[in-house]
């Protein structure tokens, strides 16, 4: 995709998701990764209503180069794009139930939803560490996402703030921060009700045919 395809392709994933309440007022960032530098949301914007132009572009050494002034983490993006090569695209959202989970589960966890579905180990991996809660914007969980992401994992929680998942293109880096919603979504629906899981060889056999993480 050319730039001016993958500025329109932010605005429509951001539209969307705000459409659905994945994403409220102007919480949430996307960034996606350039031959020459990184394309990310403003600061303060609304992910229903970006536009393609006043989308921030920052050069190869993370300066901001045009459009409004860009997200205030740009160094949690850029903690996952250096830690994972093939990534392309970054998503960050406050979405409601991977949040609940980041306010129930401890940090230092690594799987605090259990393998219900396999889209949800498909899309996220194996791993979903539970980073320690940092202010919106502290540099200082550029250090903890570098950790996680260089040690095998595609999406953490922040504690108390909520998901960042990457994926190799924007669309997949989107669709998992969906499935991540979802799963977190039926875990907490089906908290202490004994549900099923999928097992070990079963988990195994999805991350084999669809890779692992
Ligand atoms: O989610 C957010 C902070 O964590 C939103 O911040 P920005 O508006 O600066 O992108
Ligand atoms: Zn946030």
């Amino acid at each position: 995709m050319d730039e001016q395809a993958l500025r329109a392709a932010i605005c429509a994933h951001g539209r969307s998701l705000f459409a659905r309440g994945f994403s409220v007022g102007s919480a949430g960032n996307i960034s996606v990764r350039l031959p020459d530098g990184v394309l990310i949301t403003p600061t303060n914007s609304c992910l229903g209503r970006l536009e393609p132009e006043r989308i921030s572009r920052l050069d190869r050494a993370w300066r901001h180069v045009s459009g409004d002034p860009p997200s205030k983490e740009v160094s949690m993006h850029r903690a996952f794009l250096e830690a994972r090569p093939e990534a392309g695209a970054v998503v960050h959202l406050h979405s409601t139930h991977a949040t609940a989970i980041a306010c129930l589960a401890a940090p230092g966890e690594t799987a605090p939803i259990p393998p219900l579905t396999p889209y949800f180990v498909m899309r996220v991996g194996r791993t979903l560490p539970v980073l320690p809660y940092f202010r919106p914007g502290d540099p200082a969980m550029a250090p903890a996402i570098a950790v996680a992401a260089g040690g095998g994992a595609r999406a953490v929680l922040l504690a108390n703030h909520g998901p960042v998942v990457c994926g190799r293109t924007l669309d997949e880096a989107v669709y998992a921060a969906e499935e991540l919603e979802e799963a977190a979504r039926l875990a907490l629906l089906l908290r202490g009700a004994g549900a099923r899981t999928l097992s070990p060889a079963q988990v195994e056999a999805l991350l084999g045919a669809f890779g692992g993480g």
